[in-house]
């Protein structure tokens, strides 16, 4: 079975195209295929399969096993593996996802290759009850949680998958280890949930790092980004566009007031193809 090695700012993924459906399998496939030693090595595993309601569909399962919702570094991997590989001769493109609806993509080109893909992610979640946590509430915000006898405050956003976005004073530097895992597994979130730690620059720049839900820590994350904004603007701390920094790079965010979607912007690489043997 072929694949081919696809990452966004080194978030990175197995992407398998040509199938109709997903193995029964999926989960121990992943598991296998994701491993860095035993196998491939990638934080998730990508199929490409037919849609009756959108240009092509997208499943992605986490390196644990489990299957995620949405993933929006990995759409935007897929945009540019369709394209590159001669699948489709549009730049303006629709991918359905398993949790976020049909998505809107755009591609841009670099010497007849996708270098970048704007991505409209839909509406954020935001009600407790549907992101889902346990906070039967309109809008989490800032909202405390403990953990191992600290406190945290954080903002809930689903954008097709959950989102605890907490504020701290020195992203960039902070024990994601330490926190990250047991706050994934947090009785608040009944399906687990990815936690982004965030320190503010300014209105229009962010930094975040991030501990995934069946991931861990990655170096991106696309939805987590797109959180990040919503959460900061309702927080008010930045302006409705703006940088978030990742430990693998730039995502540029927008929150539109008109349609009330969010708009993510960034690069998506392939690095290499290869055959499965086992
Ligand atoms: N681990 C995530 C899925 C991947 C999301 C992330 N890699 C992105 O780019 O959005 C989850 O279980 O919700």
């Amino acid at each position: 079975m072929n694949f081919s090695k696809l990452h966004g700012l080194g978030n990175d993924f197995i992407v398998i195209a040509g199938h109709h459906e997903l193995p029964t399998d999926v989960d121990q496939l992943a598991i296998r295929l994701c491993n860095r030693f035993f196998g491939i090595g990638a934080d998730g595993l990508v199929y490409i399969l037919p849609s009756e309601q959108a240009d092509f569909k997208m499943r992605i399962i986490n390196s644990d096993g489990t299957e995620a919702e949405q993933c929006g570094n990995a759409i935007r991997c897929v945009s540019k593996y369709v394209y590159d590989h001669g699948l489709i001769d549009r730049t303006e493109i629709t991918v359905e996802t398993l949790g976020a609806g049909v998505q809107q993509v755009q591609l841009n080109l670099q010497d007849g290759k996708v270098s970048t893909v704007r991505v409209d992610m839909g509406q954020p979640i935001l009600n407790g009850l549907q992101v889902p946590t346990t906070v039967d509430e309109a809008q989490v915000v800032h909202h405390p949680i403990e953990v191992d006898g600290r406190e945290f405050h954080f903002t809930a956003v689903s954008m097709g998958n959950p989102h605890c976005v907490i504020y701290v004073e020195d992203a960039v530097n902070f024990d994601l280890a330490a926190w990250g895992p047991k706050l994934e597994v947090h009785p608040m979130f009944p399906r687990k949930v990815n936690v982004e730690f965030v320190t503010v620059r300014d209105r229009a720049y962010t930094d975040m790092r991030v501990w995934e839900r069946g991931a861990g820590p990655t170096l991106a994350c696309g939805t987590g980004a797109c959180a990040t904004l919503v959460s900061s603007v309702l927080n008010g701390l930045t302006d409705r566009e703006a940088t978030v920094s990742l430990k693998g790079g730039d995502l540029f965010i927008e929150w539109n007031e008109a349609d009330n979607h969010v708009y993510m912007t960034g690069p998506a690489e392939e690095v290499y193809t290869g055959t499965i043997v086992k």
